[in-house]
């Protein structure tokens, strides 16, 4: 029954649901083909699909868990009156809920959970085309450390008995593992992914210094983390602050449940506490292990370290 499942379980199982719901309104928008662009600040947009599928994501999980600390990136779309009932999710991935909590997990209260939702990451690439992209991001924390997150991608996809189906969702879970997918290993050579949209001198030098046989540009933290589960790249760096903490706890959880490492560029990790400041200033450094991490971390030159810790 549900009600003996342990709270982190149920509401990773909840936040599978959810994203699966909330990559369906950011398909539709699109098709509708009216994108209601906002300009938030400089190369920083919000869509309709951004702020509905906020509203779809952050109804529906305070439905059932009110003294969660839900934050999502856009603000005031949640409390613009009521939400569709259709966009009120209380169904729960049932392969989710079947899975064994961690020990350390398993008396978690809600009031101990912060959760940070990015309900479309790769805004840029998503209002310019670059679909793939795009992915909604639930992370779940637990005493400021990312233990469980989803990965949902809205336009991956996948060929079933001659049929399209549009999306997958990836999930990750402390001490578990992940699902949703069978990640890959990592490349032969040094394969980096990066930003397409928000580079500058410090980001490029912080590539340059790492020798790498390629350099891949792509939109989103999302789908840069998936990329490294999936053997495509096998470090993702960005010297530069611009990242907040919506789109790397997810991510961050995910990419841990597979044994690899997301920190700042100074190797350092973000705590995700309801009462942290939402950038992340010091910029983003993941890899596939913990070997490729300390490798990439010691190719950054101090003063590259020292030049983004004093921005
Ligand atoms: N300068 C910035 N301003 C606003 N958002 C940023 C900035 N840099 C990065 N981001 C957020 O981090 C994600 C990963 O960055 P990048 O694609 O440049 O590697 C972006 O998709 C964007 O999330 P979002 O699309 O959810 O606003
Ligand atoms: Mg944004
Ligand atoms: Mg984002
Ligand atoms: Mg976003």
């Amino acid at each position: 029954m549900t009600t003996n499942v342990p709270l982190v379980v149920r509401l990773l199982a909840s936040s599978v649901s959810v994203a699966n719901r909330a990559g369906k309104i950011v398909r539709d928008v699109m098709s509708k083909g009216e994108l209601g662009i906002v300009e938030k600040g400089k190369d920083d947009y919000q869509t309709e699909a951004d702020r509905s599928a906020q509203r779809c994501i952050i109804a529906s999980l305070a439905a059932q868990y009110p003294k969660v600390n839900i934050i999502g990136e856009e603000d005031g779309s949640d409390n613009e009156g009521d939400v569709a009932s259709d966009w009120l999710i209380s169904e729960a991935d049932k392969d989710v809920l079947s899975l064994e909590c961690p020990v350390n997990l398993r008396s978690v209260k809600e009031e101990d959970i912060v959760v940070w939702v990015d309900p479309l990451d790769g805004t840029s690439e998503y209002t310019q085309g670059f679909l793939e992209h795009v992915t909604v991001l639930i992370g779940i924390s637990v005493n400021e450390k990312p233990v469980a997150g989803v990965i949902h991608q809205p336009y991956y996809k996948t060929m079933l008995g001659g049929e399209k189906i549009m999306g997958r969702t990836i999930w990750g879970l402390q001490e578990v593992g992940v699902g949703g997918f069978t990640p890959a290993p990592p490349p032969d050579s040094l394969i980096i992914t990066t930003t397409r949209s928000h580079s500058n001198p410090l980001v490029e030098k912080a590539l340059q210094v790492m020798n790498a046989a390629q350099i891949l540009r792509v939109g989103g933290a999302g789908y840069k983390v998936l990329q490294l589960l999936e053997g495509k790249a096998s470090v993702y760096v960005f010297a530069s602050p611009g990242c907040k903490k919506w789109d790397t706890c997810a991510p961050e959880a995910v990419l841990s449940a597979a044994g690899g490492q997301l920190t700042d560029i100074l190797g350092d990790f973000y705590k995700y506490g309801g009462t942290e400041l939402h950038p992340n200033k010091t910029g983003v450094l993941a890899a596939v292990s913990k070997d490729l991490h300390s490798y990439a971390l010691n190719r950054i030159p101090q003063e590259l370290k020292d030049a983004l810790a004093n921005k």
